[in-house]
């Protein structure tokens, strides 16, 4: 087991402003697993995604990685905003390079290997972020996370706001990465079609509660909760 999330509770703000937007979360991804979590605008998604990556305290419950060695090494997250995640003032190589930092060859070599696995070229090395397309740097910014081979990578909204072809090349390399290193996969969306195709298993949310968890049979998610029908109608 990669992920267990237990009774995990937030709330923001205080006294009269307080508000609880997580309400006793619990949920698993297993080794290799592909998960899903789907739910619309203001569910909470994004607060939990936040809390997985301890960018944010708990309140209460707890968050279990099972994995040996350094954190960030074994969990990676990839969230929508690429302008924001990417030094505006690093090329793509620098980008690169940084979180490659600690490894020992030929780190060129690598990243331009690597670079293939994006539909991205050498040609984007010298490039800034703001003389990419959104799509391209998307994927830089994917690229970034997966350079370490993290056997858990937590995805926000990475493909939401791109194209449906764009939207494509990304969940067929996080499936190939899925098949080719194990990687398990935790896909935070409200794009229940992408969901449908990439997750073999999902939690379904509504306001900061986990209201279903549904597995995937004979290629299709079947759901009793009528807030996961209706989206998913
Ligand atoms: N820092 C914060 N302070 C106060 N309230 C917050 C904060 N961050 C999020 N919220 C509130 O918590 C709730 C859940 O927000 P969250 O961003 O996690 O939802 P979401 O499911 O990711 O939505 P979206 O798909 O629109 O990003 C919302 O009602 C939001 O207004």
């Amino acid at each position: 087991m990669m992920l267990k999330v237990e009774h995990l509770s937030k709330q923001y703000g205080r006294g009269r402003r307080k508000r609880k937007v997580l309400h006793d979360v619990n949920l698993l991804v297993g080794d290799g697993e592909l998960v899903g979590i789907v739910g619309e605008s203001g569910s909470g998604k994004s607060t939990l995604a936040r809390l997985l990556m301890r960018l944010e305290k708990v309140d209460e419950g707890t968050i279990t990685l099972s994995s040996t060695g350094d954190f960030y090494a074994s969990c990676q997250i990839v969230f929508q905003n690429a302008s924001a995640a990417l030094n505006p003032s690093w090329t793509v190589r620098e980008s690169l390079m940084e979180p490659l930092r600690l490894m020992n060859g030929n780190r060129e070599a690598y990243i331009c290997e690597m670079l293939d696995k994006v539909s991205l070229s050498e040609k984007h090395l010298n490039r800034l972020p703001s003389e990419l397309s959104g799509g391209e740097r998307q994927r830089v910014n994917l690229l970034r996370s997966i350079l370490v081979k993290p056997k858990l990578l937590i995805c926000d909204e990475i493909v939401s706001s791109l194209d449906r072809l764009i939207q494509k090349e990304i969940v067929e390399l996080l499936l190939q990465l899925n098949k080719e290193m194990g990687m398990a996969i935790l896909f935070i969306s409200h794009d229940l079609k992408v969901v449908n195709y990439l997750c073999d298993r999902v939690y379904v949310m509504e306001a900061g509660r986990v209201v279903e968890e549904s597995v995937k049979q004979d290629g299709e998610f079947v759901f009793l909760h009528p807030y996961s029908q209706r989206m998913f109608e």
